[in-house]
């Protein structure tokens, strides 16, 4: 049962954030506390990595799946057989970031990242500046109370206690300049069509557009235009289940962006279409963390079996890496779980 009172206001934007989740899986948030001038900033340091040359890069990739950090490839990840998702990405971890460039290559762009996760932190760790980046974790921890006030009558703390080693994952995203003609093609996307697998996702885009969503799983995908000063939260995996369903992961894809005649006529020589950024914040429980569904009075029993959140994440980035259907196996899985490296707060 709630532990805590929640005054009135702060229930009805609970229940309006719920119902949004609840009827179409994902929404657009804006006025959050993280300005637009803020995001392009963010934006302008992922241009700054990506810009460096590959081999710089593939320094830094990704090696195991344990703590999926550092950078991953055009064509190294994809979570669809039979699918190419023209991209490359940098993840950032709240713990452990052996495969960030060191200030030699890139000043100051690990103070960025770390700063997305910083704010609230009560020990050393603590900043006292605030800026976008570390509003981030703040932002999420504000929406899962949210939907804890509504969901299913559970505790509004329920996920104070996974938050607090939770190791959420930023993801810098580049989909490169690309024909027109390549992304038309049968199997080919900036990337596939997938569901998230955290809790929920905060994601910021830039204005080039082709983000779209499939709510229903029906196959009918609308597109998520881009606002700028907004950001977008979709429902994940492990959300659905611990909702036992009332919350539905959003299917999305990133593909080319809906234009007009006029605009494909200016797209410039041989019909490239101009580099995307995007970032990404994926909401996952501490490593610990059981995630169980939660049932309501008189509901039968679940399809979803308790998971280890840390397993499961594991498992999922796995299957995205390793799948027989990627030529790059870039992960040697030498790394040991997380939480056995995360040291106590
Ligand atoms: O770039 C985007 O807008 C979406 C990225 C995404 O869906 C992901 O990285 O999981
Ligand atoms: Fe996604």
């Amino acid at each position: 049962m709630p532990s805590a009172i929640i005054e009135e206001p702060q229930k009805e934007c609970a229940q309006k954030l719920y119902d949004a989740f609840h009827n179409f899986g994902w929404i657009y948030l804006k006025d959050f506390g993280i300005s637009a001038e803020e995001i392009d900033e963010m934006f302008a340091w992922s241009k700054k990595y990506f810009d460096r040359p590959i081999e710089a890069k593939m320094k830094e990739k990704v090696v195991s799946t344990f703590i999926a950090q550092g950078y991953t490839a055009d064509g190294a990840e994809s979570s669809l057989k039979g699918a190419v998702s023209h991209k490359e990405c940098y993840e950032h971890s709240r713990f452990v970031n052996n495969n960030c460039p060191p200030p030699r290559e890139l000043d100051g762009f690990k103070e960025f990242v770390d700063g997305f996760y910083t704010a609230g932190l009560s020990t050393p760790l603590r900043v006292t500046q605030t800026n976008a980046n570390q509003k981030c974790f703040e932002l999420c921890k504000h929406v899962l109370k949210a939907l804890a006030i509504i969901e299913g009558n559970m505790d509004p703390e329920y996920f104070a206690e996974p938050m607090k080693n939770a190791n959420p994952q930023l993801r810098l995203l580049h989909y490169m300049g690309i024909q027109r003609k390549t992304l038309e093609a049968e199997g080919h996307w900036r990337i596939n069509p997938h569901c998230d697998y955290g809790l929920c996702t905060i994601l910021f885009q830039d204005a080039v557009g082709g983000l779209e969503v499939d709510p229903d799983h029906s196959g009918k995908f609308l597109p998520v235009t881009p606002v700028r000063g907004t950001c977008v939260i979709n429902v994940a995996d492990l959300l659905q289940r611990l909702s036992n369903n009332r919350l539905k992961s959003t299917r999305h894809r990133v593909t080319l962006p809906q234009m007009t005649e006029e605009q494909k006529r200016t797209l410039g020589p041989d019909d490239y279409l101009p580099p995307r950024y995007s970032t990404a914040f994926f909401v996952h429980p501490a490593p610990s963390h059981t995630v169980a569904p939660i049932l309501l009075p008189g509901e039968p029993p679940s399809e979803y079996e308790p998971v280890n959140a840390g397993e499961w994440r594991e498992g999922v980035t796995r299957r995205n890496y390793t799948g027989a259907h990627l030529t790059n196996k870039i992960i040697k899985d030498e790394g040991k779980p997380l939480h056995s490296q995360v040291k106590a707060l």
